[in-house]
C-alpha cells in the first residue's frame, strides 16, 4: 500500500499510508484508538472510497469492487464479526463457503464449540462464540490469499483469546496475515512485522519484537505505559506445536 488516502464526508480519514504485509506470517497494523487501522483495513478492501496504491499479488486493487477482492482471495475478518444473528452457526458457516472443498475438518479441530453448536442460531452466542464463527468463515476457504482480521480478540475472555490466537496462528503458516489489535501480548506472540499508524499517517514499521522492545518507542508510538503494555498473558495451549495438520492441506486445490 502506496500513499492510501481516504476522505469520508468531506473530511480526511487517511492522508497517506503506507503499508506491507509480509509475504508470510502475521504483519501487525497498530496505533492508538482513531489512529486510522480500520479505515486502512477497509480501504484495502474497498468498504470506502480511496485514492492511493494497493498493489495484491502483483496486480493494482485500487478501483477493485469489494466483491473482486473478496473473489480474489481477501478474507475479511470485520470488527464487528457480521455475524448473521436470525442464522444457526452452520448456516452463517454455509453462507461463507467459496471454495468447491471447504475447511470444515480445520474449523472444526480449531472450534468444536461450533460444531458442538451448529443448529443454535448465532445471535445467542456468546460473543467468543461469535468471534470463532467469523474467523470460521474465513478459515473455511483455503484459496484466500490473504487474511485480515480487525481486533479479533477485543472484549473476549483470556481463553478465548488463547483459542483465536492458536487459530490465528494456525492460518498464518498458510496464509499472510494482517492483524489489527491491541492486545500486544497478542502481537509479541504472533507478530514478525508491525506497522503503527498516527493520525491517519505511517509513523513506524519494522520489527515487532524491536518495538514492543524499545519502552519509550512503544510509549510514544501506542500510549502504553510500560514494556509489554496492560494486556492480559496469552497462555500458549501447545496445539500448533504438536504437529496438528498444516492449513491449507497439501493436498488442496490451488
Ligand atoms: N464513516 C466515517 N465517517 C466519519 N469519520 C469516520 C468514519 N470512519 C472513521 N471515522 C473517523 O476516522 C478516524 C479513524 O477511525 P478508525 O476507526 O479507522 O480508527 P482505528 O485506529 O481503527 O480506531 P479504534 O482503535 O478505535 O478502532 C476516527 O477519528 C474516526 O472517528
Amino acid at each position: 500500500m502506496r500513499q492510501l488516502k481516504v476522505v469520508i464526508g468531506g473530511r480526511h480519514i487517511l492522508h497517506g499510508v503506507d503499508l506491507d504485509v509480509a509475504a508470510s506470517g502475521v504483519t501487525a497494523l497498530l496505533g492508538r484508538n482513531g489512529a486510522g487501522k480500520t479505515t486502512t483495513v477497509r480501504g484495502i478492501l474497498g468498504l470506502v472510497p480511496r485514492t492511493g496504491s494497493v498493489r495484491f499479488e502483483d496486480a493494482e486493487t485500487v478501483g477493485l469492487s469489494t466483491h473482486q477482492l473478496v473473489r480474489r482471495g481477501i478474507g475479511y475478518v470485520p470488527e464487528d464479526r457480521g455475524i448473521f444473528a436470525a442464522l444457526t452457526v452452520a448456516e452463517n458457516l454455509r453462507l461463507a463457503e467459496r471454495d468447491p472443498d471447504p475447511a470444515y475438518d480445520l474449523v472444526h479441530e480449531l472450534f468444536p464449540e461450533l460444531k458442538e453448536r451448529a443448529r443454535q442460531a448465532a445471535g445467542t452466542l456468546s460473543g467468543g462464540q461469535q468471534q470463532m464463527v467469523a474467523i470460521g468463515r474465513v478459515l473455511l476457504n483455503r484459496s484466500n490469499r490473504l487474511i485480515i482480521a480487525d481486533e479479533p480478540t477485543k472484549g473476549l475472555a483470556p481463553r478465548i483469546v488463547t483459542e483465536v490466537a492458536v487459530a490465528l496462528e494456525r492460518a498464518a503458516q498458510a496464509v499472510p496475515v494482517l492483524l489489527v489489535e491491541q492486545n500486544l501480548a497478542l502481537v509479541r506472540r504472533l507478530a514478525g512485522h508491525c506497522v503503527v499508524l498516527a493520525d491517519g499517517r505511517t509513523a513506524h514499521a519494522g520489527p515487532a519484537a524491536d518495538l514492543l522492545a524499545d519502552a519509550e518507542a512503544s510509549r510514544a508510538l501506542l500510549g502504553v505505559g510500560r514494556r509489554g503494555g496492560d494486556s492480559p498473558p496469552v497462555r500458549t495451549t501447545g496445539a500448533t506445536e504438536e504437529g496438528g495438520r498444516r492449513w491449507p492441506p497439501s493436498s488442496c486445490s490451488p
